[in-house]
């Protein structure tokens, strides 16, 4: 007779737990007393308690042994926002996806919590204190953005209350903090070249920018909170700092925290944006020749110039969320964790 190993509820396994969000998911979770599988394409760390998978997602044979004997799984695996790869997109964010639900479900793991993002029902348009019911962008501004619609609904929609595995999705905005290899590198990158001196429209847009440590904070909540009886169950919920702020007040603070010079001079933000169009375009025509990457794509032109800012009353009511880290403590420790990136650092 064969006796099929009860899964310790103190055991998990993170996708993508390499990155930026899955490292700090990583440390909380051991914190709490987890043990951890990481499944990602690369290593980049070794701790204790945590075993280390190195896999691509869409290949089931090497995602079973991370997930074998696991009841709950977090996905926070994705290509990186800025590239403009469809193909790559489609296949690790919604293939990739179909692959890792499959396995999840032939596994028998219980619970699987995915990171998906706010950005999945932002089409350029202001959204003031958006509510999980805001349907999904129809025209998603990019690749990226266009394959997190299609990952959430897959994750939702194998939602099974009836014994099978539990699904939710949390939607962050703008996750900032730490090792983060995006927002502050490319801020530094652009004010270096002399390039962070305008503030794209008026420069009143409120915007949600997220502490890492909160939205880690949502996942586990998110996980500890999924039962077949509880409203998670194949629901998507934002988690935010529940503090939104001037886009141009946030890129400053972190500027001038790091000794540049805040951003003064206005554009508007119509002319900024049919510049990046343009420049797109053009980026898209001479790829076959040269290969050239916009710092201001237009994606990025409409997140500094309008208003994106999400309740997370839902997730407040359904799981007890509430911010640990308030937005001035996680801007200096942000600032603080980049010495390397100071004005005249070498
Ligand atoms: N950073 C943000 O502002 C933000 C906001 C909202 C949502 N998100 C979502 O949060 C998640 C984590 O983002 P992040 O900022 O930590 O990104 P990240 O690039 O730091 O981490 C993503 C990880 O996924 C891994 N990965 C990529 N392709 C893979 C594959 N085929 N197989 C296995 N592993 C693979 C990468 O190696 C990397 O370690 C993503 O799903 C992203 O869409 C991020
Ligand atoms: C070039 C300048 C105008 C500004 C430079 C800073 C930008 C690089 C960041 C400001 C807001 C950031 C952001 C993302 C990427 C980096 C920025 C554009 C995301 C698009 C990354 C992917 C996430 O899913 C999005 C989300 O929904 O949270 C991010 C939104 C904010």
């Amino acid at each position: 007779m064969t006796t099929r190993v009860r899964p310790s509820s103190k055991r998990c396994a993170v996708i993508g737990g390499s990155g930026f969000l899955g490292r700090h998911l990583v440390e909380k979770l051991l914190e709490r007393g987890y043990s951890v599988a990481v499944f990602d394409i690369r290593q980049s760390y070794e701790l204790p308690g945590v075993t280390f998978y190195q896999g691509d997602l869409c290949d089931k044979e090497a995602l079973r042994p991370a997930l074998k004997d696991v009841p709950l799984v977090f996905h926070c695996a994705s290509p990186a926002p800025a590239s403009d790869d469809r193909a790559l997109f489609q296949r690790v964010n919604v293939q990739g996806t179909r692959t890792v639900i499959q396995a999840c479900t032939e596994l028998g793991v219980q619970k699987l919590v995915l990171t998906s993002s706010a950005s999945v029902v932002y089409e350029g348009a202001d959204i003031k204190n958006g509510t999980e019911d805001i349907p999904y962008a129809a025209k998603p501004m990019d690749y990226y953005t266009e394959t997190k619609i299609k990952q959430e609904k897959l994750v939702l929609q194998a939602c099974d209350k009836e014994g099978g595995l539990l699904t939710v999705a949390i939607r962050p905005h703008g996750i900032f903090g730490p090792r983060d290899p995006q927002l502050v590198p490319i801020l530094v990158d652009t004010a270096r070249r002399g390039k962070m001196k305008f503030i794209i429209g008026d420069g009143t847009n409120l915007v949600d920018f997220t502490f890492v440590e909160n939205v880690v904070h949502g996942h586990i909540l998110a996980a500890e909170h999924l039962r077949p009886e509880s409203p998670l169950c194949g629901k998507p919920y934002h988690i935010t700092n529940d503090e939104p702020i001037r886009f141009w007040d946030f890129m400053s603070k972190v500027l001038v925290g790091l000794g540049y010079a805040a951003p003064r001079y206005h554009l508007p933000y119509m002319l900024v944006y049919g510049l990046a169009m343009l420049l797109w375009l053009l980026a898209l025509l001479l790829r076959p020749l040269v290969a050239f990457k916009p710092t201001f794509t237009p994606m990025r032109v409409a997140l500094a110039g309008t208003h994106h800012y999400y309740s997370c009353e839902a997730a407040k009511r359904d799981m007890g969320y509430k911010p640990l880290v308030s937005l001035t403590e996680g801007i200096s420790r942000t600032v603080e964790s980049y010495p390397h990136l100071r004005h005249g650092a070498p």
